[in-house]
């Protein structure tokens, strides 16, 4: 019965007619294997490490039962996927959302486990979640919901510091996170790395500044990267710049309007539109963000904001002609009911494989240039790496060293100041704040990823999905040769 409800209120918020093409198409899990499979041929792997690429090691699913406000009880479908140990822990997103599939699980823990080698962190990936429309519960529902998970999961030893770490993800927030951490140190009260055990929390419960940003500054960051690449600013004719070309960004949760500000505010680009599963809005000048953040804050939608045009219909504006389009909602948004429509020069995803394998071929034939998840979203986890560094350290990025730093800083102004006959400037130096520290050093993540992604890109003459699975593979077989589990 519960599950009937779930359905019915997913059916309410979402554009049907996606999920229907969708369903039509491969699976997700087979999609990825797919992926692999393609980039293998360009891998010095053997074929039997492919083939364990294909598996996941563990799969736990689970009945939770609540009890509802009401007294009554509920049952929900929990899930986690452990895609690979080949280094512990394991770390990936935890979703909530109302249609979750085991296949999914199975698919987006693979995922996470290439986008982690893309970036070079030394885990192995995972992914789970609850079925289930967190809206649809009140506060005290979601905290029992989520502490039972929580305890479910460390029963069967799905979730600890040195073993599986989990973050946030669609449907899941920081506070999520902060009682997941809670219900472990129940469970666990002499562990010393107990914070480490879920990212994405409040920074006063050990999260790292900047985590909720991350995901879209990362983005960002990726985005200019690619552009700065002559070949590809030629191949689909437009300048090197973020600033001179438009956008559209499908979905507006924690990614999707990081994404929009930073671009925003940072590059000065013009974002036309907005696509939300229940509306859209759209002007040909560019939104304000700000504004309509704060709209979306009031309303829950973009539908009604006064400085754009509102469709009821959003697919209407994912057609309308942009340089850059931004899935950064769901799986499977772009597929292939869409794509025939879609008048994008390049779609870079921010959301987990939001592309559709007939959407990639179909987009692809016609010259778009698809900028990969696993490269382009891959910031939110490079932070959560970084969180889970502090946590298991017990320090601040930076504490050890800030002071030092600025008194080694300011020795070496003294010096230039006496070789150059001049006073030392007047003021204090600027020591770097840890959301400055946490930037910089997921700018050198980005940067790195997209740049190793293009030299193989280049060297096969492949897309730079390919090449990103490609670096992926060898890293991963690289630590399998050599690592914690060859026998
Ligand atoms: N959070 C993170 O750290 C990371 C997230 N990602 C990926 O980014 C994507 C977005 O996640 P996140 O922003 O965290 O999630 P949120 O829950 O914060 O937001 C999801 C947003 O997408 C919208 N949406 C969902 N389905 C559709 C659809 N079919 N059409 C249009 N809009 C839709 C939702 O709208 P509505 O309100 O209508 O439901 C909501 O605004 C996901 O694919 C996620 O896996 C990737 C890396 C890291
Ligand atoms: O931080 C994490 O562990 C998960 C982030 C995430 O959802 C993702 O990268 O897809």
């Amino acid at each position: 019965m519960l599950k009937q409800a779930a359905k019915k209120a997913f059916q309410v918020g979402r554009s049907q007619i996606y999920k229907q093409h969708a369903e039509k198409e491969a699976g997700s899990f087979s999609h990825l294997c797919t992926l692999i499979d393609r980039a293998a041929t360009y891998t010095r792997t053997p074929a039997s490490f492919i083939e364990s690429m294909k598996n996941c090691t563990h799969v736990l699913e689970l009945t939770i039962p609540i009890k509802r406000d009401d007294g009554t009880l509920d049952f929900f479908n929990g899930y986690r996927a452990h895609h690979s140990n080949h280094t512990l822990p394991m770390k990936g997103g935890t979703r909530y959302v109302p249609n979750m599939t085991v296949e999914d699980v199975e698919a987006l823990s693979g995922l996470t486990t290439m986008k982690l080698a893309c970036v070079d962190i030394p885990f192995g990936g995972a992914s789970g979640g609850i079925s289930v429309d967190p809206t649809q519960l009140s506060e005290k529902e979601l905290e029992r919901l989520t502490r039972r998970y929580a305890h479910e999961l460390f029963k069967a030893s799905f979730m600890g510091p040195g073993l599986d770490v989990l973050g946030p993800d669609v449907g899941t927030n920081s506070k999520i996170m902060a009682w997941m951490m809670d219900e472990y140190i129940q469970l666990a009260p002499n562990d010393t790395e107990a914070q480490g055990v879920v990212t994405g929390k409040p920074e006063a419960s050990g999260g790292i500044h900047g985590r909720d940003e991350a995901d879209g500054f990362g983005f960002c960051i990726a985005l200019k990267q690619f552009f700065l690449n002559q070949n590809l600013a030629e191949s689909i004719e437009v300048s090197s710049n973020l600033h001179d070309k438009t956008y559209i960004i499908h979905g507006f949760g924690t990614t999707g309007y990081h994404i929009a500000k930073f671009l925003h505010e940072k590059e000065k680009a013009k974002i036309i539109g907005v696509v939300e599963g229940n509306g859209a809005t759209f002007n040909k000048d560019g939104l304000d963000i700000v504004g309509l953040k704060a709209h979306y804050d009031k309303h829950k939608t973009v539908q009604g904001f006064s400085g754009g045009d509102t469709y009821t219909n959003g697919e209407e504006v994912l057609y309308k002609p942009c340089d850059v389009l931004i899935p950064a909602g769901d799986l499977r948004s772009i597929n292939s009911s869409n794509s025939h429509f879609l008048n994008c020069k390049v779609v870079a995803e921010a959301a987990n494989m939001p592309t559709t394998f007939k959407a990639e071929e179909l987009l692809t034939s016609r010259g778009v240039v698809i900028l990969p998840d696993v490269v382009m979203n891959s910031g939110g986890i490079v932070s959560s790496y970084f969180e889970y560094v502090k946590n298991i350290g017990h320090i601040s990025p930076g504490k050890l060293t800030k002071r030092w730093e600025l008194r080694a800083n300011e020795s070496i102004m003294k010096y230039i100041a006496q070789l150059l006959g001049t006073e030392m400037p007047t003021g204090e130096l600027a020591i770097a704040s840890d959301l400055d520290i946490v930037r910089a050093a997921l700018e050198d993540s980005m940067i790195s990823a997209v740049k190793n992604t293009e030299n193989t890109a280049k060297r096969f003459a492949i897309g730079y999905r390919d090449a990103a699975y490609v670096n992926a593979l060898n890293r991963i077989y690289e630590s399998v040769r050599f690592g914690q589990n060859a026998a």
